[in-house]
């Protein structure tokens, strides 16, 4: 389908992307000084990020995959008039930059996002979700399926970064009923041959249950193989890096009864290759999926099926633009190689497939707050 709505920028105050270069960011920024001792040249460099990046205009980056992901296009522009997935993507790529991250030295490597996502992994929450798998255990597969399934999605809530600009997020209550649930057509492209590329999101409690997906999935033999797209480098606060994978499954093999078994099953999936780890640089790239370069489209479409995990995927996915929330999934994914699947809770105004009537009860119900309150979820999938 050739797109026809309008791009989502960040030009309107009030609006939703607005507030996140305009709140979020120098937030993020403040957290991540906070985060480690950094010298006077990191906090001049953070100094020059906020006034930028909230008053300034796109500077050129040094050479790279910036070249050709659109940065002749838009430096010199202000941030807040350019396509908004770009100019959030760019603002993590400057924001390693200003602490050294990819530079030579002491610094080089250090995921300044690392302390939080940390402190959330070893949280009792995620205690409480590693023991409620004990439980499940006794419960026939495909129930025990389901239940993964929903701990994917819902796990999904779990972003740092997400909270950082709605603190009142994880209190609210999720809505169970999903706004566009296609789980049983999901479950039938699960049918036991071929790999499943799951394009992961967030850290912690998010790549925790999706971990436990896979396992599930690989031990019941619904796929042969899966592969895990990470980030490259740290991105949108707590998107899941190759270091998050380790650290989940060294949380996953040490603790007891079902979920160290889970662990020790992933951690041998690792050694034989069942389970693959991909950190693409497209992952981190500011465009949407229909862009992908040749050798990741190849990739991806030999897979049997491709999940993508949360929100910004989801944008990435069908394009980030107004599209009318009836817009078929279908259509807006046509340029995604191979069968796709979204889940995803809803933080952010993009969202298609939904029927009129489920558009008319959200609206009555909550005006527009639903798109981005992260307290609707969906399951939506392109065969
Ligand atoms: O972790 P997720 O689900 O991709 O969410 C990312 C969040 O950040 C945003 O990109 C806004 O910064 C929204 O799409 C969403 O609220």
């Amino acid at each position: 389908m050739s797109p026809s709505a309008a791009v989502v920028l960040a030009s309107e105050p009030g609006s939703f992307p607005h507030s996140v270069l305009a709140e979020r960011h120098p937030a993020i920024i403040a957290q991540v000084r906070e985060a480690f001792p950094y010298g006077p040249e990191q906090h001049r460099a953070l100094d020059a990020l906020l006034e930028n990046c909230t008053k300034g205009v796109i500077e050129p980056l040094p050479g790279g995959a910036w070249a050709e992901w659109g940065i002749g296009t838009y430096a010199g522009q202000s941030w807040f008039d350019v396509p908004w997935l770009w100019s959030e993507s760019y603002f993590y790529r400057r924001l390693l930059d200003a602490v050294g991250y990819f530079a030579p030295g002491p610094w080089q490597g250090i995921d300044p996002f690392r302390p939080s996502k940390l402190t959330e992994l070893d949280s009792p929450e995620t205690d409480q979700e590693l023991a409620a798998l004990d439980e499940l255990a006794s419960r026939p597969a495909e129930e025990r399926g389901a239940a993964l399934l929903h701990g994917s999605l819902w796990g999904n809530r779990a972003d740092l970064g997400f909270r950082l600009s709605d603190g009142e997020a994880e209190g609210r209550d999720a809505v169970p009923d999903l706004v566009a649930d296609d789980s049983e057509r999901l479950w039938a492209l699960l049918d036991g041959t071929g790999t499943l590329c799951l394009i992961a999101d967030n850290a912690g409690r998010e790549l925790v249950p999706d971990l436990l997906l896979l396992a599930h999935l690989l031990e019941h033999r619904r796929i042969e193989r899966a592969v895990l797209h990470v980030k490259p480098y740290p991105y949108y606060v707590s998107d899941a890096t190759t270091a998050d994978v380790v650290d989940a499954l060294r949380r996953l093999v040490r603790a007891p009864g079902e979920a160290g078994r889970y662990g020790r099953l992933l951690w041998d999936a690792m050694t034989d290759g069942r389970l693959v780890v991909r950190a693409h640089p497209f992952s981190c790239a500011p465009l949407p999926y229909a862009d992908m370069p040749d050798d990741l489209r190849t990739e991806i479409g030999r897979a049997s099926l491709t999940v993508l995990k949360g929100d910004l995927n989801y944008r990435r996915l069908v394009g980030d633009r107004w599209w009318p929330p009836t817009t078929s999934f279908a259509e807006a994914t046509d340029r995604f190689p191979g069968p796709v699947a979204a889940l995803r809770t809803l933080k952010s105004d993009v969202v298609t497939g939904l029927d009129a009537r489920t558009e008319a009860a959200l609206v009555a119900a909550e005006g527009q707050r639903w798109r981005t309150g992260g307290t609707r979820a969906l399951i939506q999938v392109r065969p």
